[in-house]
């Protein structure tokens, strides 16, 4: 390492001392294409319903996420991540509302690729939102079976492919799950479809704001521990990340974000395409406070830079539209 003069031939104040300044040395910088804006659709006709844990996002019905897909587009956002709000009578122990070529999300994702081609289009696959019992697997007794899970999953991922999902993103933390999919998407002619697998998942209590929105909270029996990774670890990991680019990934995700900056960081500089989902809890909580006048709005645009000082090559964030906005000035 280089060492700086002594001071004062060296003082660092001389490169922070005017905005042009500033701008000509920053290492890291933030642009709408680091972003990918997670939405929420609901069934019904120009309907916006608020979500209470997440003041200022709202459940869409799909003409009225088409519109916003639009303006995500004209804002130079790459691409969108939509979750369905499951009616609670197509929930059933088997899943099979996931595979339904007719369920919201797959009719939400014709619409947008429809009007606006040049968005992506993102989908999770996991059976949550659409499991009487909340979790991400099928249920028997207390388990959570893995291999029956990748069964569904399989049948989940042809559905959304052939919806025109762009990317899919494996979010059920099953062992396999990248290999099955990629199988069944290179056998079915969708060899395009990109996997951003949610590599290092954690099992989080900031998931909960996301549990309500997509009314999968109240369902879930239990906790998600025997399949998302302990909050201890970190090594694990990096063995999950390997494990999901030798099925087949094409980049990986660290969830959440910023309690697992230290994760985000040893991830990306394995060289894997790494993405960073700020999740709804850290959303709740930067939101919270800005909203009662105990942080200043600024902290968003920070709580996002430090992904991509960390080595993210984007984030996933509900602050995506509003930030992009300001960066359009
Ligand atoms: N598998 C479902 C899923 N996909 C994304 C999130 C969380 C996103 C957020 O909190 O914003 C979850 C919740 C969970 O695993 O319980």
């Amino acid at each position: 390492m280089l060492q700086p003069a002594p001071f004062p031939m060296s003082r660092p104040r001389r490169l922070r001392r005017a905005p042009w300044m500033r701008a000509l040395v920053a290492e890291t910088r933030l642009a709408p294409s680091d972003l990918i804006w997670p939405c929420f659709v609901i069934e019904g006709q120009d309907a916006a319903e608020p979500v209470a844990a997440m003041p200022g996002v709202e459940r869409l019905s799909i003409d009225r996420l088409v519109r916003a897909a639009e303006r995500a587009a004209r804002l130079g956002i790459p691409a969108i991540a939509i979750f369905p709000y499951t009616d609670p009578a197509r929930k059933t122990a088997e899943c099979e509302e996931a595979w339904n070529p007719e369920n919201l999300v797959c009719r939400a994702t014709r619409a947008v690729k429809a009007a606006v081609p040049e968005v992506g289009v993102m989908l999770d696959v996991a059976l949550d939102p659409y499991n009487a019992l909340g979790h991400d697997g099928i249920v028997r007794g207390e388990e959570i079976l893995n291999d029956e899970t990748l069964a569904a999953l399989e049948k989940q991922t042809l559905a959304q492919a052939e919806a025109g999902a762009d990317i899919l993103g494996p979010s059920d933390m099953m062992d396999g799950r990248v290999a099955r999919m990629r199988m069944a998407l290179e056998r079915e002619g969708h060899s395009n479809v990109a996997i951003m697998t949610y590599a290092a998942k954690y099992a989080s209590a900031f998931y909960g704001p996301f549990r309500e929105a997509v009314g999968s909270g109240g369902a879930l029996v239990g906790d998600k521990k025997t399949y998302q990774m302990d909050p201890a670890n970190s090594e694990e990991a990096l063995r999950e990340v390997a494990a999901d680019i030798a099925e087949g990934a094409d980049m990986v995700m660290v969830k959440p974000g910023m309690p697992y900056l230290d994760i985000c960081r040893r991830v990306a500089e394995t060289g894997t395409p790494t993405f960073a989902y700020q999740v709804s809890g850290e959303y709740a909580m930067l939101r919270g406070a800005i909203d009662n006048g105990w942080l200043a709005g600024s902290c968003v645009p920070e709580s996002l830079m430090a992904f991509k000082r960390a080595g993210c090559a984007g984030v996933l964030s509900y602050f995506a539209l509003e930030v992009a906005e300001a960066l359009a000035g």
